[in-house]
């Protein structure tokens, strides 16, 4: 059974398609990137699979579960980090990994000891204290993260985790989510950087203009290639020529 299945998901806002049938199937214990150009439709596919956006068309299954007949019982599976959905910010770093916790049902001795463990790996302990209104972007997005993974859940469904994280950050989050994938657990990551999902992830998916355009093992999607060559020659759109003549001053 997949860790996560989607089976021809579709969303259209108004005239714009921004996902059209996408299907996928994420295997269990697999590092899975999903990678597309802006406004490919990556945001929209992994709300539509975490129960934050219902799908016009198709299902998404978390472990077997179907998220929007079962959302309770999926959602008890998932860990996610979503891209632009507002924290209770009027919370200290630590409240937030705490709330989040207390939400999940745990016990607050529990929580407690692994809201200490998370600000300690994500280098946030200095800042646990302070709300997270007054946070950098990183820190909002590794405060985020702690508030994904204090329940140890099956799947973590992460967009874009490393963006405005520095390098110290990125690799302890990295030694993190690849024990987590090591025991069994399975990570799906949106980004845009090429090298880094080719670095970490096994399994890769490229989509674009709200379609599935490749998905496989990351060497079989490659196909001998960089995977930036690859997503480049899947997608398109470099600009020939000399554009903008005026920006140069010789
Ligand atoms: N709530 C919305 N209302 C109208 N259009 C939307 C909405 N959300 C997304 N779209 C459109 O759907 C398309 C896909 O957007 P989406 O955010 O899923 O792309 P993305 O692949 O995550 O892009 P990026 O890499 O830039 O984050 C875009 O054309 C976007 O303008």
């Amino acid at each position: 059974m997949p860790a996560v299945a989607l089976r021809g998901l579709a969303k259209r806002f108004d005239e714009k398609i921004a996902v059209d049938g996408i299907s996928l199937d994420v295997p269990v214990g697999s590092f899975f990137g999903l990678v597309g150009p802006n406004g490919a439709g990556k945001t929209t596919t992994l709300s539509m699979a975490t129960g934050l956006l219902r799908p016009d068309f198709g299902t998404a299954h978390i472990l077997g579960v179907d998220m929007w007949q079962d959302p309770l019982h999926a959602k008890k599976l998932l860990g996610t980090l979503p891209d632009g959905v507002r924290l209770f910010d009027r919370l200290s770093g630590e409240q937030l990994i705490t709330y989040a916790g207390l939400l999940r049902g745990m016990d607050r001795v529990t929580v407690a000891e692994r809201a200490k463990d998370l600000l300690a790996a994500l280098d946030l302990t200095a800042d646990a204290g302070n709300l997270v209104v007054d946070y950098s972007a990183g820190m909002t997005k590794k405060i985020a993260l702690a508030s994904a993974l204090v329940h140890a859940p099956r799947v973590l469904v992460l967009d874009e985790p490393f963006e405005a994280v520095d390098p110290v950050s990125s690799a302890n989050i990295t030694d993190i989510l690849k024990g987590f994938v090591a025991s069994g657990g399975t990570v799906i990551i949106s980004s845009h950087v090429m090298d880094l999902v080719q670095r970490l992830c096994d399994h890769v998916a490229i989509v674009a203009g709200g379609r599935l355009l490749a998905a496989g093992t990351v060497e079989q999607v490659r196909g001998g290639m960089s995977l930036e060559e690859r997503f480049m020659s899947l997608v398109g759109g470099r600009h020939e020529g000399e554009g903008l003549s005026w920006l140069r001053h010789s």
